[in-house]
């Protein structure tokens, strides 16, 4: 069957990991206590602090002592989804005031108009929040890129590195697993995805392998007609 989708990874794939690292990560320490102060009370933000209070087996954390978990998970890259919601309410912060642009390689943007010319449908797996997703796009050096995509999913979908995950991803598209090509630059995310059945293609921007699975270094190499 041939290829109809493509779902891409963000970071390290559409994007530098260093813009996550270097830019967005140290955003969020910056801004994420003084966000946290003047909005704990509003429901949104509340119940992401609960369920860090719950996920961090600490109930009776006052906020201060969350803003302290927060920023820990922020230097360990924990995948929490309480954390990734709450970053991606203070990025939206940024990407408003103009501090913030989404980086995206100018290979991936130009792949990603080529694509949805030809009729692919295109969606995004990340760690990162759906609300997060759509600002790294939204607002990018490129301009706005959400026009191009049809969906996006988060760890709300599952893990990364669980293949339940793509096929719960596949089922939501209304594809066969084996009609989407993965692109990640994560070696058990692409396993995962191949254990799901779909067709995978590793991004090694600087060289290198990714287990058995076929490796490209630009989105230029990329035909989702040859799978
Ligand atoms: C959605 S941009 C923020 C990136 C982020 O928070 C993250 O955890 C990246 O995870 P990915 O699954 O895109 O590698
Ligand atoms: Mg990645």
């Amino acid at each position: 069957m041939p290829v109809k989708a493509v779902l891409t990874d963000i970071e390290g794939t559409t994007s530098a990991v260093s813009f996550v690292f270097d830019v967005l990560f140290p955003y969020a320490q910056a801004h994420l206590p003084a966000f946290v102060r003047e909005h704990s009370k509003e429901p949104a933000v509340a119940a992401q602090l609960d369920a860090v209070r719950s996920e961090s087996g600490e109930s009776g954390a006052d906020d201060e002592r969350v803003i302290g978990i927060l920023l820990e998970w922020i230097k360990a890259d924990r995948k929490a989804r309480s954390l990734k919601a709450l970053q991606g309410m203070v990025w939206a912060e940024g990407y408003r005031a103009g501090q913030l642009k989404g980086h995206v390689y100018p290979d991936a943007v130009s792949a990603l108009r080529r694509w949805h010319e030809q009729g692919y449908g295109l969606y995004v797996y990340s760690s990162g929040s759906i609300q997060a997703q759509k600002l790294i796009f939204g607002c990018a050096e490129a301009g706005d890129l959400t026009p191009l995509f049809s969906g996006y999913f988060d760890t709300g979908s599952g893990h990364k590195r669980e293949s339940e995950s793509y096929i719960r991803i596949a089922d939501s598209i209304g594809l066969d697993a084996e009609q989407i090509l993965f692109l990640s630059d994560v070696v058990e995310e692409l396993d995962a995805a191949q254990q799901a059945g779909m067709q995978t293609c590793g991004l090694v921007r600087d060289g290198g392998t990714l287990g058995r699975h076929q490796v490209v270094q630009s989105f230029d190499a990329i035909d989702p007609a040859s799978y």
